[in-house]
């Protein structure tokens, strides 16, 4: 008591004191230095005499004795005192183990120069002791005298052992050290054990099954690129040049293989994390300030240390991905190359332009699946504009439709003639999957939409687009493209990874999508069919995916992340805490096919939550693709065009339909058949979109959907629609327990928002929906007012003690 009240008195700080009375003494850097080197030399040192020991630990034996005279030499590599240590510790001591107490001491040095954690050295320190003492102990039951592998303790601790119980009795003994040492140090389990049997297992199947098929099929398609490539080589220097022009095949650029390494490999960050288990050292001010802003760092970092980073997949980890045999081989495959329609088709454009008075300096012939490119370089001083009016001469000259001319090829410098193929071949889906660029891309949702006229595959990144517009006139490949699409993601994605949301208002497009509903699909809650065909209930899907973006929006600002990728992988690092609301967020890809009849039969009940998700939904991993046979100014209106860079359009009847959706023409001079030219705002690529028939596509759900899924599908918020207006009767006793609580946060705030209550009462989505509920029930909070925050009822707190009395009277 005297004490206490003496330090009172002396000193208005009784922080500094406790750390003082802790330590007799505190090092300086240099001596922790000095220190420090010291130990590491002498684990240096045992280590040595402890090897030397057993080439020269018999010859030392008579010495052992002799130790204090200085003329007697020992064999010991560190002379006598060297055969004394590692006598000391390897035969009357610990045996071969003694190698550990050298390892620790060399370790303390460590410790004590670098300054880090003394806790953890403690903990090293005792768990050393400890193995020593086993691995002696075990060392020991194999031998039955004094030696150097169990050394004396291990001998006379097993003899010790044995005479109670017995040879079988020690070794369960020894066992269960083991196990003890398992369960505490690694944090083993049952659970645990079962589940790395479990997992290798699977991944042992796995390997029998899917990986050499995929590697040799990625194989065959590289093959097929490369038979193609040379192909075209070859036809290039079959050509004979004229007097003028020469002919020259452009060599298609291989896919190039990405070899970046794969994602997310951990660096354990040994040093934060061990400043900041330092209890006794933190006196310093500094060190205390280091420990308070990574507190969080700290508690995930041990979660991350004791179960691993979250894995989004472990639900369903035995799923296995459909399988490349699933999708069919076209015998029009590969490209093949006819010299003589080749070698026509220069001659008629050279020709035509010489009848117009243009001569060429150079034509050379780029040969894709459905077009060939002829890119011509004019005289100089010939006017690009001479060239683009030619375009109906220049097709009428080839006798062929869908003649494209690109004057002048952006980036390029040449103008470029597109004149379709007399035989096109088909790109299949097969190949696109299976090629090196689609298989090796780590992009977050990779979409393979087929091949470019230079025979590349070509693979888009939907999260980057971010929303994609599709247009074409009937019969020109929509519907193949959007089957494109989804199996790309499906080939590519986990299914808790991506879901769909599909809107078909044909009622016939996307319906064999409904096998893989328990997989990759999301609905209403109350709907019983995942795939939209009804109007009304497009409506409340699009306004139920508004809140479930504005819930991201909410998610994330409290995460303090810009996008989903930042918001998934804080919290695969167990940095988010689930009890607060967080949840891994899956991609959410909305298809509308036949946009046109959505918006004639719904208009602006359509077009605003349409616009609302284009214009925010990005950064929160929600992607829209539309699709409309009808690209008309009233359909794709010009908020929804703004707010989709990225566009796709197939064969259209008019100049003016494909300005409405590329903005240029270009669009009715294609062929058909698949036939596509993609922006994604500035230059037009063509593209023969991959094709995948309606039976491929069965094929690939049944094969997704004959694994275990999901219990029911990705659940998106509740929409109550005005016109529904359910009466929310809760009955006063079956109230939440802090729904007096969340009453007052309501009203103190004046701000009827769920997610308020979720941040102040620290709830979980659903339960701070059921208090709001409740509280509108009771007349606190007004009505729904979509993604807005509900109006406050009750001005203050008095008033809501008033309302809350008269109800219980
Ligand atoms: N990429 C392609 N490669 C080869 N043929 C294709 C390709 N895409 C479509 N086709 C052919 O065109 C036909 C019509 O395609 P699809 O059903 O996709 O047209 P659509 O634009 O969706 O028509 P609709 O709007 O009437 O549904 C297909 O049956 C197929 O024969």
């Amino acid at each position: 008591m005297a004490k206490k009240k003496t330090k009172a008195k002396s000193s208005t700080t009784t922080k500094i004191k406790k750390p003082s009375r802790k330590f007799g003494f505190k090092l300086s850097s240099q001596q922790k230095l000095i220190v420090g080197s010291l130990l590491m030399i002498l684990g240096i040192l045992l280590f040595i005499a402890f090897l030397s020991f057993f080439f020269t630990g018999k010859a030392d034996q008579s010495t052992l004795t002799e130790i204090g005279t200085r003329e007697v030499v020992a064999e010991n590599w560190l002379n006598k005192l060297g055969a004394w240590v590692s006598d000391f510790f390897i035969m009357r001591g610990f045996g071969i183990s003694s190698f550990i107490f050298a390892g620790i001491i060399f370790l303390s040095g460590i410790y004590v120069t670098l300054d880090i954690n003394k806790a953890k050295l403690r903990s090293h320190w005792i768990w050393g002791t400890l193995i020593a003492i086993w691995l002696s102990i075990f060392f020991g039951f194999f031998t039955h005298k004094y030696d150097a592998l169990g050394g004396t303790i291990g001998f006379e601790m097993n003899s010790f052992i044995q005479d109670y119980i017995g040879i079988i009795g020690t070794a369960l003994l020894l066992f269960f050290g083991m196990i003890i040492y398992a369960a505490i140090r690694f944090k083993v389990t049952g659970e645990s054990i079962v589940n790395v049997f479990k997992s290798a297992k699977s991944s042992f199947k796995e390997d029998f099954k899917t990986s050499p098929q995929t590697a040799s099929e990625s194989y065959a398609a590289l093959d097929n690129d490369l038979t193609a490539e040379a192909e075209a080589i070859k036809a290039a220097f079959d050509l004979k040049p004229s007097k003028q022009d020469v002919v020259a095949v452009t060599k298609p650029k291989p896919s190039a293989p990405i070899a970046s390494p794969s994602l997310n490999i951990e660096v354990p960050q040994i040093v934060q994390e061990e400043e900041e288990d330092d209890e006794e050292e933190l006196a310093m001010e500094v060190e205390q300030v280091v420990e308070e802003a990574s507190e969080s760092d700290n508690l995930s970092n041990k979660l991350v240390a004791d179960y691993g980073k979250f894995d989004p997949t472990l639900e369903l980890s035995k799923y296995q991905f459909p399988t490349l045999d699933l999708l069919k081989k076209y015998d029009s495959e590969g490209i093949t190359i006819d010299q003589d329609e080749l070698e026509e088709n220069k001659n008629r454009i050279v020709e035509t332009l010489n009848n117009y008075n243009i001569g060429i300096s150079n034509i050379k012939a780029t040969i894709g699946p459905t077009v060939t490119l002829y890119e011509i370089v004019p005289n100089a001083g010939v006017r690009i504009s001479k060239i683009k009016n030619l375009e109906d001469d220049i097709a009428l000259s080839l006798a062929a439709l869908g003649i494209r001319i690109i004057a002048p090829i952006p980036g390029k410098g040449t103008i470029g003639i597109e004149v379709p193929n007399k035989n096109s071949t088909i790109v299949s889906m097969r190949s696109v999957i299976a090629s090196q660029k689609f298989q090796k891309s780590e992009m977050e949702l990779p979409i393979a939409f087929g091949k470019t006229i230079s025979n590349e595959t070509f693979v888009v990144d939907l999260a980057k687009m971010p929303h994609l517009l599709m247009a074409g006139a009937t019969g020109q490949g929509k519907s193949v493209g959007l089957n494109a699409v989804l199996t790309s993601l499906l080939y590519k994605k986990h299914p808790a990874e991506v879901k769909f949301v599909l809107v078909d208002p044909k009622k016939v497009e996307l319906t064999l999508f409904n096998k893989i509903e328990r997989h990759y699909l999301a609905k209403l809650p109350d709907s019983e069919e995942a795939i939209i065909t009804d109007n009304t209930k497009v409506i409340h899907t699009l306004n139920s995916l508004c809140i479930e973006m504005d819930n991201r929006y909410e998610m994330l600002k409290n995460a303090l992340c810009r996008n989903i990728k930042e918001y998934n992988d804080k919290f695969k690092a167990r940095k988010l805490n689930p009890n607060e609301g967080h949840q891994f967020l899956p991609y959410i890809v909305l298809v509308v096919d036949e946009f046109a009849d959505l918006i004639m039969t719904a208009g602006k009940e359509v077009e605003t939550p349409i616009a609302r998700l284009a214009q925010l939904a990005r950064a929160i991993g929600i992607h829209l693709i539309i699709a409309t046979q009808r690209p008309s100014v009233n359909v794709i209106t010009g908020i929804i065009k703004a707010n989709f860079p990225a566009r796709i359009a197939f064969r259209v009847t008019s100049k003016i339909d494909s300005r409405t959706i590329l903005d240029s023409s270009g669009a009715d001079q294609l062929i058909g058949r698949g036939d596509m030219l993609y922006t994604q705002g500035n230059e037009l690529t063509r593209i023969q979109c991959a094709f995948v028939d309606t039976p491929e596509v069965e094929l690939v759900t049944e094969f997704i959907g004959g694994q275990k899924g999901y219990p029911d599908a990705y659940l998106l918020p509740e929409y109550v629609g005005e016109e529904s207006g359910i009466s929310l009767d809760v009955d006063i006793s079956d109230r939440d327990k802090l729904f007096r609580e969340a009453a007052e946060v309501i009203v103190t705030a004046q701000q009827g928002s769920a997610s308020l209550l979720q941040r102040k009462l620290k709830l979980g989505y659903n339960r701070a929906g059921r208090l709001i509920d409740q509280l509108e029930a009771a007349g606190i909070v007004g009505q729904f007012e979509g993604s807005k925050a509900r109006q406050v009822l009750v001005p203050d707190l008095v008033a809501l003690d008033q309302l809350l009395a008269n109800e219980v009277s």
